[in-house]
């Protein structure tokens, strides 16, 4: 049996992976840490039930007492980072969908777990569908190299743009074959019309009430434009990632970065 101790377990996404743990054979929740929601019981706040186990806000004495073999953390990203850091000391294998993590602590953790030979992963989306958008964009990037990206979520997320969209950009970045940024002089008449731009690349950031997770990923070329469009319409949509994520996790011997290299491998 897997003994998964889950952070963040009072926020949208910790509620959701309690859930799925409590109803996948084969692993358990352990532990249950937030900030909010101490000595509730995590299964009521997940709408499972009572499962016996209570939020703690004391992560390690948490990992330490529950001897668990994976940590799911979703969090905010300067919680997260700390409680990687806690995990890899306790040598518990951190499982993180929490985004916003900057590259050099997301370089420094990887160095940790390879030091201690403990396994982990991070990814910026555990929905497949996001995964395959993902890799579909690198495929069409290499054909259309001019793209844009539109992000929609709700509005509570504090992120932006998202980590999906980053990672989105990136990809694509790496896969187009000729330059696409800009060669012309804009006149931005509101500050921030034209989105963010990561390596010429627009990404635009709509945080409205109604949403859940939304992307698309627009190619133009002459005379057409390709859209690759995912929509998450409810946060089980991540679930099966995740608990992928956490039997996988228990083989590997260094920090794995993106869901792709679990599915593609
Ligand atoms: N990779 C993926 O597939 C996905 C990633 N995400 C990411 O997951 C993260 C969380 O999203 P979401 O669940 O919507 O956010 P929520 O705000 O609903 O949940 C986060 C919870 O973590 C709590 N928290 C903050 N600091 C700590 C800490 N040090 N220890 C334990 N708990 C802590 C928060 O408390 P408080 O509110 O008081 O700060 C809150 O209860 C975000 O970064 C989001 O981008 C979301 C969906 C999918
Ligand atoms: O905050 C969210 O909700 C989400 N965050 C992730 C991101 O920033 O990409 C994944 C998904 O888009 C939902």
């Amino acid at each position: 049996m897997v003994g998964v101790v889950v952070t963040g377990a009072a926020g949208r996404m910790g509620r959701e992976v309690v859930r799925a743990v409590s109803r996948t054979n084969g692993m358990t929740v352990v532990g249950a840490v937030d900030v909010n929601h101490v000595g509730e019981d995590a299964g009521v706040l997940a709408g499972v039930g009572p499962i016996g186990v209570v939020v703690r806000s004391d992560l390690e004495s948490v990992l330490r007492e529950t001897g668990a073999a994976v940590m799911v953390d979703f969090t905010a990203a300067k919680a997260a980072v700390q409680n990687i850091r806690t995990a890899i000391a306790c040598g518990v294998r951190p499982v993180v969908g929490t985004t916003g993590i900057p590259a050099e602590e997301l370089a420094e953790l990887s160095r940790l777990c390879r030091e201690q030979g403990v396994g982990g992963l991070v990814a910026p989306n555990f929905a497949i569908g996001a995964v395959l958008m993902m890799h579909f964009a690198g495929i069409a990037a290499r054909y259309l190299p001019a793209a844009e990206i539109i992000e929609l979520h709700h509005n509570q997320k504090l992120d932006a743009p998202s980590g999906t969209a980053l990672k989105t950009a990136e990809i694509i970045a790496a896969n187009r074959t000729n330059e696409a940024v800009e060669d012309r002089t804009e006149l931005e008449k509101l500050s921030g019309a034209r989105g963010g731009s990561l390596e010429g690349i627009r990404i635009h950031s709509v945080r409205l009430p109604g949403f859940i997770a939304h992307q698309e990923v627009i190619f133009g070329g002459l005379g057409q434009t390709l859209t690759i469009r995912h929509d998450s319409i409810s946060r089980e949509s991540f679930m099966p990632g995740v608990i992928m994520a956490i039997k996988k996790v228990l083989e590997l011997k260094e920090m794995v970065y993106g869901l792709d290299k679990l599915i593609f491998a």
